[in-house]
This record gives structure tokens, sequence and C-alpha cells, in this order.
């Protein structure tokens, strides 16, 4: 079947139409049935809870966590949990069926789930996120569980959040159960290699693209937008195999040096100054939008949602992206994109490091054993590199870009799946 564009949408996108558009497309390439297809697009549950919080001063404050369940035919759901203050249902319900997606296309036995709280961590005390983060673990009691649906973290939450709510949930039953939620600290059940996991994810996937594109990595520059967990990682990885960054951005602003980016020193200074790179020394700063238009190899999206947009697209001068953020592509900026046979390794298989790490850690927590570093990133490594060349593989076969591909690798096995279990 020939490759056909996704169709545009009319107004505004949101990540949710961004997601079925994309899902639309590879749907119709596999020819699936109506059936199916309405199953997939709507999410098996969404909860929402309200959770009323003491804060420090003594006000009580309300917000609202959500927790949705896309699919669970393949397993118990995973997915991450979002402190931001865009969290809203819409994001959270393309979040989570990106995750079905993603674990499909890593060939790891688990649904898709995602779960947010629209807060301000930045402004919160330690105290407030930790009421918070219980409050919101108890709310979602029966919908989290070790072979239900299992947390983990993403913006704005790390391993001091997963071991509240490891512990929250734990005393909840009675008993430490530490497979409920994974990216817990390593004392608690964590496992080796988590921390960096998705951005080593990144740099595998940016290796493998650059070898079919003829980049020699060791002559690569990159740009890096986003530097908290995956982006400052994936800037590591990929510095520590020869690429050059040549810039790195966060809230506060994008840094440039042509010369390169020493980014253990970035990595130290944020670290020090209160997790922001503003004031850093070691390079120029610049406006955070003109990171993605550099003249640059290799430019790697690792902060949030809808950065490439049918307004920036035809002014990206990358030959690859690899996106570690979920989504940062629009759906309309595709098309521009693939027009300028700009090479993408899509979220859902550059940035699935991460998940495939959080299954190793389930999987040592069930077994009561802990794995060696060289085990644990030996084995993400290879599931990284297999799905790269099964999605670039698709994406000869059925002349699509390689996001399609990746859709198509996902929804066909998910759709045998449901149609081996039946029971409608
Ligand atoms: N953590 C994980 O294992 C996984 C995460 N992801 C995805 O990766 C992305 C980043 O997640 P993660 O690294 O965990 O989150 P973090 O909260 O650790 O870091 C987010 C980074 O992005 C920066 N940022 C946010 N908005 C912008 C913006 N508009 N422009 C530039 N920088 C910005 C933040 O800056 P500041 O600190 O100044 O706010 C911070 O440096 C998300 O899309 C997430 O869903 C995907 C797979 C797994
Ligand atoms: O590690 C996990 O289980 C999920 C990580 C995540 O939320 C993601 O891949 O977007």
């Amino acid at each position: 079947m020939a490759y056909i564009e996704p169709a545009p949408i009319k107004d505004k996108e949101n990540p949710f139409e961004s997601m079925m558009s994309r899902f639309d497309l590879a749907a119709q390439i596999l020819g699936i049935s109506d059936e199916l297809y309405n199953i997939l697009k709507t999410p098996d549950k969404q909860v929402i809870v309200s959770l009323p919080i003491t804060m420090d001063d003594g006000r009580i404050e309300v917000f609202e966590g959500y927790r949705v369940i896309h699919s669970k035919i393949l397993g118990p759901t995973k997915g991450g949990i979002r402190f931001d203050m865009g969290v809203n249902l819409d994001e959270v319900k393309a979040l989570a069926a990106w995750m079905t997606w993603k674990c499909a296309v890593v060939d790891i036995p688990y649904g898709g789930a995602k779960g947010g709280i629209r807060c301000n961590p930045r402004n919160m005390s330690a105290g407030e996120i930790e009421r918070l983060t219980r409050a919101f673990t108890t709310g979602m009691n029966d919908v989290f569980g070790p072979d239900k649906d299992i947390p983990a973290p993403d913006m704005g939450t790390g391993p001091r959040e997963m071991a509240w709510l490891m512990d929250q949930y734990s005393r909840n039953q009675g008993k430490t159960v530490t497979a409920v939620v994974t990216g817990k600290p390593l004392f608690l059940g964590g496992s080796l290699g988590r921390q960096e996991a998705t951005g080593r994810g990144v740099m595998i996937s940016a290796l493998a693209a650059m070898e079919k594109l003829q980049i020699n990595p060791y002559k690569a520059t990159v740009a890096v937008q986003g530097f908290g967990n995956v982006g400052s990682h994936a800037a590591l990885l990929l510095e520590e195999r020869g690429s050059q960054i040549v810039a790195v951005s966060d809230i506060s602003g994008a840094y440039y040096n042509e010369k390169g980016i020493d980014i253990k020193q970035a990595i130290e200074y944020r670290n020090k100054n209160n997790g922001m790179l503003e004031g850093f020394p070691g390079a120029e700063q610049i406006p955070g939008p003109d990171l993605l238009t550099l003249a640059v190899d290799v430019l790697v999206p690792a902060a949030t949602e809808d950065v490439i947009t049918r307004h920036n697209a035809d002014k990206v001068k990358a030959r690859l992206i690899v996106e570690g953020a979920n989504g940062p592509t629009s759906s309309k900026a595709d098309a521009i994109i693939n027009e300028k046979g700009i090479m993408v390794a899509p979220d859902i298989l550059a940035n699935a490091g991460g998940v495939t790490v959080s299954y190793f850690e389930w999987v040592q927590n069930r077994l009561g054993y802990k794995w060696t570093r060289e085990r644990v990133n030996r084995r993400s490594d290879r599931t990284i590199r297999a799905a790269f060349n099964h999605v670039y593989e698709t994406s000869k076969k059925y002349n699509v870009p390689m996001r399609i591909a990746a859709y198509i690798v996902a929804v066909d096995k998910i759709a045998k799946a449901y149609e081996f279990r039946g029971g409608f």
C-alpha cells in the first residue's frame, strides 16, 4: 500500500489528536477492522481523583490527579507519573496510548498507562510533594498493583517520589510490595541502570540511525532540548561515544558552544544551581526555541510535547531527530519533516529504554534478585537495537517514515493479541 501523509487536523493540535492521526494511518495501512479500531482508540479506564493537601502555610489546596489505562491486552499496564502544570486528561490519554505502542515496539509484556498531577513541583516543598504523592497513591489504591498497573517516573518525578509511592501502597496493603512501582532508589528495590536508561536508549537509537545515514558519530554535532533525566543522560552518553554536544537547554533558555559543551560540567553546574542551567558559564545563552533550528547533525528533543510544529519544522536543519521526549513533534510537523528528508527515530522507539529497564526492575523485584549494571545495560541495548532494526525494516517494507513504521509494528502486534484472545 502506498504511503499517505496523515490527514491534517483543522484546528490547534493536541497530543491526543497527534497520536490518533498516526494510529489512524497505521490502522489503515494494516487494514484493521472497525471493531478493533474502536476498541483501541478508547482507553480502557480513565480515573480522576481530587487531592486536598495541607500546604506548609496551613492552607488546604485541592489538586487533580489522573491515571489513564489505555490497554491491558499484552499484560499489566505500565507508564510514568508526571508532575507538571500542563497535565490534563487529553495529554494523559495520549501518553497512555503511547505507552501501549511503546511496550509493543520493544516487545515487553505490558500494556500502556500514564498518570499525572497538575501541580508545579518547583514551587512546592518536599513535604508538600510527599503528601501529594501519598494522597495520589491512596486515591489510586484500586488501580495500582504489581500485576495490574505499575507506575514509574516521568517529568517532574524521580526515585524520591517512587519511594513514597511504594511506601504508601505498601502501608495500604499491610506488606512491602516493591514491584508496584519502578524507578525506585537502589536500596529500595530499584534497578542499576534505570536512572540513565531512557537517555541510554536515546543514545543507542541515535547511533543506530547515524549508521543508516552514514553519519560518523565522532564527527557529529548534537543539540539536546531539556536537561532533566532524559536529556542530560542522553547528552552525556552521546558525548562519551565521541559526538560533540553543541547546545543544551532547560526552561531558563538554551546554551550554545560551537566548540562543544562539557556535559559533565553542565550536569555539575545544574546540580549545584537548584536543578537549573541558568547562568551556565560554559556556553553562550540563546533563546530556547533557537536550539531546535541550529545547524547540527542530530537534534534530540527531550523536554515535552509539540515543540517541533508546523511553525518551525521547515527551519529544522538537523539530518536526524531522535525523540527523547514523548510527542515532541506534532502530526502537522511530520509532513514537513518527511518532505525535508529528515530521519526521525520516533519517541515510541527512541525513548523506550526507560520502560525496558523498568521491566527489568519489576522482573528483579519479583525474583527477589539483583542484576549487575552490565547485565541490565547489555539486555536493554540489545532490546533497543532489535526494535530499531525491526522498525527500520518495516519502514522499508511499507515505504513509510520510521514513525509510521513503529506504529505499524505496535498496532499489528496488539491487533493479533486481540484476535487471539477474543472474548468480546
Ligand atoms: N523519565 C523517563 O524515564 C522517561 C521520560 N520520557 C519523556 O522525556 C521527557 C522528559 O522527561 P524527564 O527527563 O523525565 O523530565 P525531567 O523533569 O527530568 O526533565 C525535563 C527537562 O525539560 C526541561 N523543559 C521543560 N519544558 C521545556 C521547554 N519548553 N523547553 C526547554 N526545556 C524544557 C526541564 O527544564 P526545567 O528543569 O528548567 O524545568 C527539564 O530540564 C518527557 O516528555 C517524558 O515524558 C520518556 C520516556 C521515559
Ligand atoms: O518506566 C516506565 O515504566 C515508564 C516510563 C514512561 O513513562 C515512558 O516511557 O514514557
